[in-house]
């Protein structure tokens, strides 16, 4: 199995507390991004200390309250499935605080995490103040929901977008990438994917790879798989008969997403 293809740990911390995926520094080729999901049953709560890191605890599925020890945002959450295709709500948190999530329902929630040494407010990022882009054409066609983008002054070095692909189309397509800290032309910003397929024994195509074909790793991902982008280009392709799901998370040393289209792919964005 791939390096870059993680599957659900399902790791069981407390009664009613599952820590499904740890993504971190530690245990990863990333030092950018750092990535959980949580599975929470009804009135089970999980606690996390924030150090140098920023956090956006984003309400996959569920209804949650999250508290950061000064202000507390209850029964946030829209969806009961992400296949819903609506924005859900999220609390972005700043360094140097404890949050604490409590399910209200049973819930799923992804905790995404970057380095940060700036103190910033702890907000609630509403699912009406995402902002939805439908891109692509032909087959090339995605619904993105921008929770946290580089235009959203809110965090220090933390981008957070979840993109609906539907059946028989392709994402994070042509091709692109953004592993070089080479401003105004890229930017460097490792990223993770959180996967999820509709129905659920479903499976997406991932490439990952660079120009020189030194990293070239392409996995069969199945439902709530985490695929690791270190660097190179990214693209995911989903079966006739299934709709994906993903939650990006990515940082970098710029909060910029300035990436590069692979040249040989481009004309796919120049069709009429
Ligand atoms: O770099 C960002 C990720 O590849 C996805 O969020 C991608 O941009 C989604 C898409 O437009 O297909």
């Amino acid at each position: 199995m791939s390096h870059l293809l993680r599957k659900p740990e399902n790791n069981k911390l407390a009664d009613g507390v599952t820590l499904v995926h740890e993504v971190t520094e530690k245990n990863s080729n990333l030092h950018y991004v750092g990535f959980k999901v949580v599975d929470l049953e009804p009135n089970s709560s999980y606690n996390e200390m924030l150090t140098n890191l920023e956090l956006c605890v984003v309400a996959l599925t569920g209804k949650i309250t999250v508290t950061d020890g000064y202000q507390s945002f209850s029964d946030i959450g829209t969806r009961e499935s992400v296949f819903e295709r609506k924005p859900t709500d999220s609390v972005y948190v700043s360094h140097n605080k404890k949050i604490t999530i409590t399910a209200n329902t049973k819930a799923r929630v992804a905790l995404c995490f970057a380095p940060s040494d700036k103190e910033l407010p702890t907000k609630l990022i509403k699912a009406a103040d995402n902002g939805v882009e439908h891109r692509g054409k032909y087959n090339n066609k995605r619904q993105v929901h921008n929770i946290l983008p580089d235009s959203d002054p809110s965090a220090n070095s933390l981008l957070v977008v979840e993109v609906f692909t539907e059946t028989a189309n392709w994402s994070s397509y042509p091709p692109h990438k953004h592993d070089q800290d080479n401003l105004p032309n890229e930017s460097f910003l490792e990223e993770s994917y959180y996967h999820e397929m509709d129905p659920p024994q479903g499976f997406v195509f991932q490439r990952v790879y660079t120009e020189d074909r030194s990293l070239d790793e392409t996995m069969a991902v199945e439902n709530a798989n985490v695929v690791l982008v270190p660097k190179g280009y990214h693209p995911v392709g989903v079966p006739d008969g299934y709709a994906s799901y993903y939650l990006n998370v990515m940082a970098g040393p710029e909060r910029i997403w300035k990436f590069h289209n692979e040249k040989d792919h481009e004309w796919i964005i120049d069709r009429d």
